[in-house]
């Protein structure tokens, strides 16, 4: 598919085409403009293509695709709703019951490590804290598939590793389907079954790389092993390649 923005002189995305199986973990890589982000808003039905079609579970999305949670790179709490009526949002328009209702946030406010904080607002929340509860909040409903803009991109080295290892256990829990787009090739890696690699914008799809490494896994245990440095290697020249032919375009 192709999508054109309108008043763009050349396309975000052209001729994309890819498939991710129920249960999967994909990671979306690439440089930045090259349509990470729109895929995701494609995938969610909030944007729709100029050209082909987007798929969901063999539906043509043609609206909002009310089976994907997505949590965007803004993370968008409501900051007027404490954290518990956040993370509880989608299950009070779905009208659960209000005592589900509340077993289910307590379950969910412990998962994420949120306990002690339930009735406190956004504003009174780290950066961690917040992501925390925007993922939370998006799992709560089981949603068929979740779709995460950059999760921890404005967090520093050591709370990011830490939330990478506590998704990568929910996820191995959960066992739903995650897309999320990063920067980071150790995140990709670290987390996904499949590494789709975007090249320079307008973004095409230049390799879909699977991640042998079994699960349960352990970014400890990742980082130290042969393969791990390997595969990162493998990605990381597809990124040089792709900026030197960007300098040698420039240049020409
Ligand atoms: N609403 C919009 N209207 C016009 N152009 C847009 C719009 N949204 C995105 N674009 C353009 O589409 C291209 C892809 O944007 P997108 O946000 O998907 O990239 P990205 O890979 O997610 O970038 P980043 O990694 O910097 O977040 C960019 O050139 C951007 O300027």
């Amino acid at each position: 598919m192709t999508l054109e923005f309108p008043g763009s002189h050349r396309p975000a995305i052209r001729d994309v085409s890819f498939q991710i199986d129920r249960g999967t973990c994909v990671a979306v890589i690439g440089p930045s403009g090259c349509g990470k982000s729109t895929l995701l808003n494609l995938a969610a039905g909030l944007l729709s293509p100029t050209d082909g079609r987007v798929y969901f579970g063999g539906e043509e999305v043609d609206a909002v695709n009310s089976e994907a949670a997505y949590v965007t790179q803004q993370t968008d709490l409501l900051p007027w709703l404490s954290v518990k009526a956040n993370i509880g949002l989608a299950l009070k328009f779905r009208k659960v019951p209000k005592a589900e209702r509340e077993a289910r946030i307590a379950h969910w406010v412990d998962v994420v490590g949120l306990t002690g904080f339930e009735n406190h607002y956004p504003r009174e929340l780290s950066g961690g804290m917040r992501k925390r509860c925007a993922i939370a909040r998006a799992l709560i409903y089981d949603p068929s598939i979740v779709l995460m803009d950059e999760p921890f991109g404005p967090l520093d080295a050591i709370t990011r590793l830490k939330l990478q290892q506590e998704l990568l256990n929910l996820w191995q829990e959960q066992k739903g389907t995650l897309v999320f787009v990063t920067h980071d090739l150790n995140e990709a890696l670290y987390l996904a079954d499949e590494v789709v690699v975007m090249s320079e914008g307008p973004g095409t799809v230049r390799r879909v790389l699977p991640v042998p490494f079994g699960r349960p896994r352990t970014i400890g245990s990742l980082i130290e092993s042969h393969e791990f440095s390997e595969l990162y290697n493998d990605l990381w020249s597809l990124f040089k390649s792709d900026a030197k032919a960007t300098d040698a375009a420039q240049r020409s």
